[in-house]
């Protein structure tokens, strides 16, 4: 109940290539940009719809518009890169920047940056952050969103361990969670195996 992870052709297919050793910051850059995008389809098929005239050129008929305000909140620095394919389909989305990282020693989230306003001004938020490793900065993340009054949250990854999932959904259940995989376990420095590596460094070239 509110896992899904996607098994659409192309999303294995461009995976598998975002995955594999060779592909450098230019091609890992286009290939999360890519799946992202389906990501974002396959997150938003429940979004409420709001009617509304329009004409054609011959006439006018009903068309619809999506009837939520939607806020965008990339984990730092790593959710970046999934930003510019999802606000590019949902244009009017606002987008709210957190910065976390995880701690090398305890793995445990560090909190650098947050400018969300004093109420919040969206709907839905979608959480954009490519790894969901240990699940501690997911959770950070929802524990943030949800004291700033957040009502519906969804957090968007491409590659989970079973140890985050059920981390997420022990600390929040009402969260639903859009993967593109998941993976098999977390290894001693808590990374993803097979995994891809680090999605930071691996957009940004460090
Ligand atoms: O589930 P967790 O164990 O918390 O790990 C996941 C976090 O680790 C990565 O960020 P990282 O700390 O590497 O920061 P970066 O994006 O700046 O590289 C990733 O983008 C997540 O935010
Ligand atoms: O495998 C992992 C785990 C955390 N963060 C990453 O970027 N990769
Ligand atoms: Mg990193």
């Amino acid at each position: 109940m509110g896992l899904h992870v996607s098994s659409h052709p192309l999303v294995l297919h461009k995976l598998a290539l975002l995955r594999r050793v060779e592909s450098e910051p230019k091609k890992f850059r286009e290939l999360v940009r890519e799946i992202s995008q389906f990501l974002v389809y396959e997150a938003t098929a429940d979004m409420p719809l709001a009617p509304y005239t329009i004409q054609t050129p011959l006439g006018s008929m009903e068309g619809h518009a999506i009837g939520a305000r939607i806020g965008l909140i990339p984990i730092l620095r790593a959710g970046l890169g999934m930003v510019e394919p999802v606000i590019d389909l949902l244009p009017t989305a606002h987008v709210w920047h957190l910065g976390l990282y995880r701690d090398h020693n305890s793995l445990e989230p560090v909190t650098y940056y947050n400018k969300l306003p004093a109420q919040p001004d969206i709907d839905v938020c979608l959480i954009l952050d490519p790894m969901l490793a240990t699940g501690g900065s997911a959770v950070a993340a929802v524990d943030i969103l949800k004291a700033w009054g957040a009502a519906k949250i969804k957090f968007l990854g491409l590659i989970a361990a079973p140890e985050g999932v059920e981390r997420l959904q022990t600390a929040h259940p009402d969260v639903e969670i859009h993967l593109a995989a998941l993976d098999e376990r977390l290894n001693e420095q808590g990374y993803i195996v097979p995994g891809l590596g680090d999605a930071g460094d691996r957009q940004f070239g460090t």
